[in-house]
């Protein structure tokens, strides 16, 4: 079951699938219905949704919805493979950066030739491919939950002093990002069920305000003692406060461990080095592509001005005005302290190798 303690970003039960309407966060908590792959493309990429899980189990669920309903169009196992096929490949198109969608696109498509070896009834055939693809909302929140107990263990390790912790994190990485709990946000809240948390600072995150629209929707409603920072703060915070770690999400993480995240990333990272402050990556395993070599092979998105130009709506810049919007950046592995992952703790340049033997055992 979907974690109710925390904020449900997904809503879902077999044919039926709404999402939180997070552009209208904070101010209206409200409910869209998602009929269809159509509408899911459509809503991750407006940013009615989004954080690279969240993203991937929207789009996969949408899938389920469209198929569960399409039975009676669909007349044979093979005419069910294409259009599962056609529908995932539509679907990672929504945004290039975050590869958790492509990642479950993979897998599902993996899946399709040899589920028809094993059932050769269509019907049977369909529901065994909705059971398999409504799995990747619980395990989600399973990796995070496991996420938030490395993270936690990790950051506190590596404070022996009896003193509670303060962490800087960025963007919007909590359940909003994801089915529940969240990644970065999700070792956040497990340093303060520790008692292991005396305060989360927060970045605003400019242009789109995943900080301050959301950031801080979650941990006000979790009673998680926090202080928000316009994004231009942080320099002087690492100067001036005990910030014991940095802890930012990812949206792809590369075999060598650059990571690809919210635009500001880096420089928190080149500032963490230069402050001495511990850098980490939170992400499962889902986000990590480990065919891009590096990061240079990552495909930044590019929003439209007015996300940067106006906010709901209203002008904040002057009419004209040319901007550059790039949504993500990306940090190389030498400023990342280590990827926090579902399956462990692991230095950039030891993920690749860790992840391939982990892979084996599954595999085995
Ligand atoms: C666990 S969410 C990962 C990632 O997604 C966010 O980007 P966006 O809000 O544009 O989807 C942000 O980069 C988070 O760190």
């Amino acid at each position: 079951m979907q974690d109710n303690q925390t904020l449900q970003s997904i809503r879902y039960q077999r044919g039926l699938l709404s999402i939180l309407d997070q552009l209208q966060l904070p101010d209206e908590s409200v409910y869209i219905p998602i009929h269809s792959v159509d509408d899911a493309w459509k809503a991750i990429h407006t940013m009615s949704i989004r954080g690279a899980p969240a993203i991937a189990v929207c789009g996969v669920l949408s899938l389920a919805v469209e198929l569960h309903h399409s039975r009676s169009k669909l007349e044979s196992i093979a005419a069910v493979q294409h259009f599962v096929t056609d529908q995932l490949n539509y679907l990672s198109t929504a945004r290039p950066t975050a590869v958790n969608m492509a990642e479950a696109a993979a897998t599902i498509i993996d899946y399709l030739i040899p589920l028809s070896d094993k059932q050769v009834d269509l019907s049977l055939y369909i529901d065994d491919l909705l059971d398999f693809m409504e799995k990747f909302l619980e395990h989600d929140l399973a990796d995070n939950r496991s996420i938030g107990r490395y993270g936690a263990e990790t950051i506190r390790n590596n404070n022996p002093s009896p003193q509670q912790l303060t962490v800087l994190t960025h963007c919007n990485t909590g359940s909003l990002a994801t089915v529940g709990f969240g990644t970065a946000l999700g070792v956040v809240r497990q340093l303060a069920a520790n008692n292991d948390l005396k305060l989360v600072y927060f970045t605003e995150t400019r242009p789109y305000n995943q900080g301050s629209r959301l950031t801080a929707y979650e941990l006000v409603h979790d009673r998680i003692p926090h202080s928000m920072i316009c994004d231009s703060m942080a320099g002087l915070l690492m100067r001036t406060q005990p910030i014991h770690a940095v802890v930012v999400g990812a949206d792809c993480v590369t075999a060598n461990g650059d990571t690809a995240n919210k635009i500001g990333t880096y420089q928190l990272a080149i500032l963490a080095k230069y402050h001495h402050i511990p850098f980490y990556i939170a992400a499962p395993t889902t986000s990590i592509d480990l065919t891009k070599k590096t990061g240079a092979e990552i495909v930044i998105e590019q929003r439209p001005s007015r996300e940067m130009t106006t906010i709901k709506g209203i002008n904040i810049a002057a009419e004209g005005v040319q901007v550059w919007n790039p949504a993500f950046d990306v940090t190389p592995a030498a400023l990342i302290t280590s990827i926090i992952t579902e399956h462990g703790v692991f230095k950039p340049d030891e993920l690749e190798e860790k992840l391939l033997s982990l892979q084996k055992k599954v595999s085995t």
